[in-house]
């Protein structure tokens, strides 16, 4: 079995968020088990680029409406990710820092499908399998199925996953023009609501679509952005498969970015000295009890949630616990986060931008971990956190709810809330505090959470059953 995964993101390459951490993730578990799984995504201008070996693998160009591009391929030399990586660089339009955000992405994750397929033609053999993850990749499918200079690829099966289903990549039908020849006829399945949406026509061309989590799958058929009814008419397609985490990369007792590494047996005191690190360089008081967030600051996440919630439990507790805030997003959101920090004064700090190694001693260093998400497809955080002992408090959502389970149910470890609302949140906050107190109570749980098995083995031959299928 030939799987090869097509992503905007994959970490350590290019990472903003959770897709890179899967697609870097993933393959390397199915190459375990005994596929071959390969990763081809765009050729940024990354240090990991500059500083590896790499080969010329492939030489082309292609149109994009009435600009020609040059594509060149580059395998990785040295398998230093446990699996095939190869970078598609379009020199002018690819080779640009950073992965999203440029004025042109629309033609550029374009250029980057349609290099892709053309390379893939190429081939001798082909893969079994094209996974496409998320809309940057999406009109993959309609192009393998539709495409005339791809009559070569029909056979072969496309998956989509769904990472979040917020972002679509709509763009107008004025920029058709750009796509490679295709059967006219079959225009439509690139539309959704008065543009061509490429999340949804994958969700229409692709054989299977895969969603991060079961809850997930479940909640898009009503809550969507607008594809509630797309994926609902497409239901039968839909598989909901729970992200594993690569637990070598997120592993405690080896992590290089910690200053201590520890594991359940040594995590008390190896924590408290991480603790007291981070609480020092962020003017906290190490003797409380330490909340954190990571991750984006905005409506999906419940970032705008965060300024009452972190205001108001410092005002309920008694100011007897801190707050640390990792992340970047809304403007609005970092604003009044700074607001906050001028009247909660030593109780909370917020760091703006992305930090990968602080985020490793935020996850390592705090009690716990909370994560107010609206929506959240399957969520990677809460099981970092509970890999390094760090328990999460989160709202009853998507993949939390497939992950935590509240320490108040059998079996449970961490604190589920309901309502995507701060009073919710502070008091799911309370009953964290009660538990701190509990020494043994909360040194048991802890131990307990870092015994837990997210590994990536049960997706992977989730994934594998479902290839198989095809
Ligand atoms: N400021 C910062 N500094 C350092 N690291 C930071 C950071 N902000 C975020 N991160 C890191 O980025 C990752 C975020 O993971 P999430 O699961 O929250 O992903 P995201 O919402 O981007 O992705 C989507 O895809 C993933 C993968 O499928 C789903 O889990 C998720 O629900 C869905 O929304 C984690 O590794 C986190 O540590």
């Amino acid at each position: 079995m030939e799987i090869l995964h097509v992503s905007a993101e994959c970490y350590p390459i290019a990472k903003v968020g959770g897709l890179a951490d899967v697609v870097g993730a993933l393959p390397k578990y199915q190459t375990q088990a005994g596929c071959v799984a390969k990763v081809v995504m765009p050729a940024y201008k990354t240090r990991f680029f500059a500083t590896h070996e790499f080969e010329l693998v492939h030489q082309g160009g292609t149109w994009l409406g009435h600009d020609w591009y040059h594509v060149n391929v580059w395998k990785e030399d040295h398998n230093t990710l446990g699996f095939d990586l190869y970078l598609l660089d379009i020199p002018g339009l690819l080779d640009k820092e950073g992965v999203y955000g440029h004025w042109n992405d629309t033609e550029r994750f374009l250029a980057f499908q349609v290099g892709v397929l053309d390379w893939l033609n190429e081939w001798v053999h082909h893969p079994d399998v094209i996974h496409c993850h998320d809309h940057h990749t999406g009109l993959i499918p309609f192009m393998v199925s539709y495409g005339y200079k791809y009559e070569r690829l029909r056979n072969i099966a496309t998956v989509l996953t769904i990472h979040n289903a917020q972002y679509q990549g709509q763009f107008g039908w004025e920029q058709l023009y750009r796509l490679p020849g295709f059967d006219l006829w079959k225009a439509g399945l690139l539309g959704w609501e008065g543009a061509i949406n490429p999340l949804a026509a994958a969700v229409k061309c692709a054989w299977r679509f895969t969603t991060v989590s079961p809850s997930y799958l479940e909640e898009l058929y009503t809550n969507a952005n607008g594809l509630e009814s797309l994926l609902s008419s497409e239901r039968s397609k839909g598989v909901g498969i729970l992200n594993g985490i690569d637990t070598v990369v997120w592993d405690p007792a080896t992590d290089p970015m910690l200053p201590v590494n520890y594991n359940e047996l040594t995590f008390l005191k190896a924590k408290e000295e991480i603790k007291q690190q981070l609480c020092e360089e962020f003017g906290l008081d190490p003797s409380l009890p330490l909340i954190s967030f990571i991750g984006r600051l905005v409506g999906e996440k419940g970032g705008d949630l965060l300024p009452e919630i972190i205001g108001r439990s410092i005002f309920e507790q008694h100011k007897q616990l801190n707050f640390l805030v990792l992340g970047s997003g809304d403007s609005h959101v970092e604003w009044s986060l700074q607001q906050t920090k001028i009247y909660t004064g030593k109780n909370f700090n917020v760091q703006f931008g992305y930090n990968e190694g602080l985020a490793h001693r935020i996850y390592a260093g705090s009690d716990f971990l909370l994560m107010p998400s609206r929506v959240e497809p399957c969520g990677l955080n809460q099981m970092y956190a509970l890999r390094y002992g760090t328990i999460p408090i989160v709202r009853s959502t998507g993949g939390l709810k497939d992950t935590v389970v509240d320490f108040g149910d059998p079996g449970g470890f961490g604190i589920r809330f309901i309502q995507p609302a701060a009073w919710d949140a502070c008091s799911a906050i309370a009953r964290a505090m009660v538990l701190y107190h509990n020494n043994s109570l909360f040194q048991e749980i802890r131990e307990y959470c870092m015994q837990l098995d997210h590994s990536w083995d049960s997706a992977a031959e989730e994934y594998l059953k479902l290839y198989n299928s095809l």
